[in-house]
């Protein structure tokens, strides 16, 4: 059984009297894209410092490859430090180094020897896509093009596991997109463990196959990202997260919502769902099966992480207790939101 690649089990941490980790449990499984989110001072990046190796809890421990990060003392922490790469939101480049000589760093660091870093370059460069610019100056390059910079150096010595400290917060939302692509390639490709610490919802989405919330310190929703997005039963604290990426119904339809049913008024329905459900064709069913009309309002099917996963507001009219059951079939946490008039 794989226990994981990362464990971290009970750790918390204070700063002066103030507990910043409280308790912190969870598994990182190989091959995992682990997105820790949360509020700002909610606690994201003591635990990053911890789980790198730059901070150490107060208690608890945190294994990673069956190694305790809290037990090694610091001659030996170097070496487990080589197995984790850095990726940080402001690129952290050397300005007095080329492209390639910021890449060619951490290999210089582990003393590997020149013609197998310059093979090594080379192919990191191909991978994150900049083959032509191992020669030029960090000034000369994108911000998208940094990122890819600190990524191909962050993956020199092969890590097994990629910290990222919200790599794309830098980024407007198009280099966002080439880089969460860039990042989920390297995890399908390569098989890379990537835990992925952001304050965007929406970072997650792309490509975070699990979730940790973080809440005042403490761990509040741990779990594949499909299934706490899917679920019914959120926390405030998740609700209020999600909320920037959430389906809203149009003010138009709102002003005129009444909490009960009327002869002719259509139900407004808000419904989610992950996996084969997702894909079903909901409305044309519904006219087919129940002879009614509905439209999707807001929302949409989009994927969470190369999955789909519907998250819409729709309209229906004639709302039956079987119109209700078939579509409480397909998602629990169905939430008839109210009634409008027909005419709208
Ligand atoms: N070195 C420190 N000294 C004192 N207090 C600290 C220190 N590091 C963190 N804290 C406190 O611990 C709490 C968690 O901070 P942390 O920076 O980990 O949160 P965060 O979720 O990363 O926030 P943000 O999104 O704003 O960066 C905050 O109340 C912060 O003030």
């Amino acid at each position: 059984m794989d226990i994981g690649l990362v464990q971290v089990s009970h750790i918390s941490r204070s700063f002066g009297g103030h507990l910043a980790l409280d308790d912190i449990s969870f598994t990182v499984a190989r091959g995992e894209i682990l997105g820790v989110i949360g509020r700002s001072g909610a606690g994201k990046s003591s635990l990053l410092r911890c789980l790198g190796a730059l901070d150490r809890p107060d208690t608890g421990h945190i294994m990673i490859e069956g190694h305790d990060l809290t037990a090694l003392p610091q001659s030996q922490l170097i070496g487990l430090r080589r197995r984790i790469g850095f990726v940080f939101q402001h690129f952290n480049l050397l300005g007095s180094r080329t492209v390639a000589g910021n890449i060619s760093l951490p290999l210089e660091i582990a003393g590997v020897p020149r013609a197998r870093r310059n093979a090594r370059i080379t192919e990191l460069l191909s991978l994150v896509g900049l083959s032509d610019h191992g020669h030029k100056w960090p000034a000369q390059l994108s911000g998208g093009q940094k990122q890819r910079v600190g990524i191909a150096r962050a993956l020199a010595n092969a890590p097994a596991l990629l910290l990222c400290d919200e790599a794309t917060s830098a980024l407007d939302p198009e280099t966002t997109t080439s880089i969460l692509d860039l990042l989920a390639r390297i995890n399908r490709e390569l098989g890379l463990t990537i835990i992925m610490i952001t304050h965007e919802m929406d970072v997650i989405r792309r490509i975070a196959t699990h979730l940790v919330i973080l809440d005042h310190g403490r761990v509040v929703e741990n779990g594949p990202t499909l299934d706490i997005l899917a679920a019914g039963t959120q926390l405030p604290v998740t609700q209020a997260l999600l909320s920037e990426t959430q389906p809203r119904v149009p003010p138009a339809i709102r002003a005129r919502l009444v909490d009960t049913d009327r002869p002719g008024a259509r139900a407004v329905i808000r419904l989610r769902m992950g996996g084969a459900a997702a894909d079903l064709p909901v409305l044309s069913t519904l006219g087919q099966r129940f002879g009614v009309d509905a439209t999707i309002l807001a929302g949409g099917t989009s994927e969470i992480a190369g999955q789909p996963f519907a998250d819409m507001i729709v309209c229906v009219g004639d709302y039956s207790a079987g119109i209700h059951d078939f579509l409480h079939g397909l998602d629990p946490s169905l939430k008839v939101l109210g009634y409008v008039p027909a005419d709208l």
